[in-house]
């Protein structure tokens, strides 16, 4: 099973200028969780502070007993093969065959024979759904096999938790329907914990248990996901409805004289009522997410503690199981 990340008080700056600050949150085990925000909100930033790469100022990030913040180099460098990565371009050398850029953190980070490592790489480029492509060099192989390449490189070392900073970007809406169900699908296979860094709303909508959401060096919210898909937050509607009227604006913030501006005149056009669509599952024949059954009794537990709306999804969903019909929610945030 995957291993929760515990977030307390993270801030982030690069000299002056502040990133986001006091972010504190919880990745659950096993879990999918993904990290929503306008461009420039810091969603990579955060996800290299969780291994280490970078070193935010204040705050912990406790993976497995280890601070990937404060701990001596070594310990982080230990606690940072609990973690796979898949890179927005995928990353791969392109000199070499998929087979041998899966290989790679295996002939890097491990004394595993070849026939071992074969094994391994050919399971993973399996999963993935690339085989037969494993002689090809990425240069020769489509933008959305690159990215399945680079999620198989992210498996071989068996990481714990897995992290995707935008894994369908340069994607279209099929591939990307396509790797949202790879990602449920691994998620059943490995129960390891994941975070996805994305803009795409549909991935965002279907793929995690839990989600959260970067804006003015904040976090705005982080929980189950029928937390932000219910949420009046004028910036989570904005984000949600992919409307140009809110508060993000071509770089990331609007100043307020725009922003009265906007609110002085009717919205272009009436907020469409907003839905909440069912998870997605696992494909037919590979078994059900342990992650699944965990999160119900986690988000059963928490009701209490969750704004009315999102309480009445949350129970509407548990109510149905999968069949939950599409919930309809009325029109939130009119634009101003
Ligand atoms: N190593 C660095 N040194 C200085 N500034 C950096 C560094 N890395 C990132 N930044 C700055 O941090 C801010 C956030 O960048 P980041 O790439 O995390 O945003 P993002 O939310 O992932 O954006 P996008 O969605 O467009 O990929 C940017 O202003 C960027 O210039």
């Amino acid at each position: 099973m995957g291993i929760e990340v515990a977030v307390e008080g993270l801030t982030m700056s690069f000299g002056k200028q502040n990133i986001w600050q006091d972010v504190t949150l919880t990745l659950p085990a096993g879990e999918v969780s993904v990290m929503l925000g306008p461009s420039g909100t810091g969603k990579t930033v955060f996800l290299k502070s969780l291994i280490g790469l970078l070193k935010p100022q204040r705050g912990r990030v406790l993976v497995a007993g280890v601070d990937m913040v404060n701990s001596p180099d070594r310990d982080i460098y230990e606690a940072r093969k609990l973690f796979g990565l898949m890179f927005q371009d995928g990353a791969l050398f392109g000199s070499m065959s998929l087979f041998d850029n899966i290989a790679f953190p295996l002939r890097e980070h491990t004394r595993k024979k070849e026939s071992e490592i074969r094994r391994i790489v050919m399971e993973r480029i399996d999963v993935v759904g690339l085989l037969g492509s494993e002689g090809k060099l990425p240069g020769e192989i489509s933008g959305g096999m690159r990215k399945r390449a680079g999620l198989a490189r992210a498996l071989v070392l068996d990481p714990q938790i897995v992290l995707c900073d935008e894994p369908d970007s340069g994607l279209d809406p099929v591939r990307t329907a396509n790797l949202s169900q790879l990602l449920i699908d691994l998620n059943a296979q490995i129960d390891a914990t994941m975070l996805i860094v994305t803009h795409n709303l549909d991935i965002a909508a279907t793929v995690p248990d839990n989600m959260g959401m970067l804006f003015r060096r904040n976090l705005v919210t982080f929980g189950p996901r029928e937390v932000l898909l219910t949420s009046d937050e004028p910036v989570v509607a904005q984000f949600l409805a992919g409307r140009r009227e809110g508060p993000i604006g071509m770089s990331e913030e609007k100043d307020e004289a725009t922003l009265a501006a906007e609110a002085a005149v009717p919205a272009s056009a009436p907020a469409e009522p907003r839905v909440i669509v069912p998870q997605l599952e696992p494909s037919p024949g590979l078994p059900q997410r342990q992650a699944a059954l965990r999160r119900r009794e986690r988000v059963l537990g928490m009701l209490d503690t969750l704004p009315p709306a999102a309480r009445a999804a949350i129970e509407d969903t548990y109510a149905h199981g999968a069949q939950a019909p599409t919930l309809r929610l009325p029109a939130t945030g009119s634009g101003s």
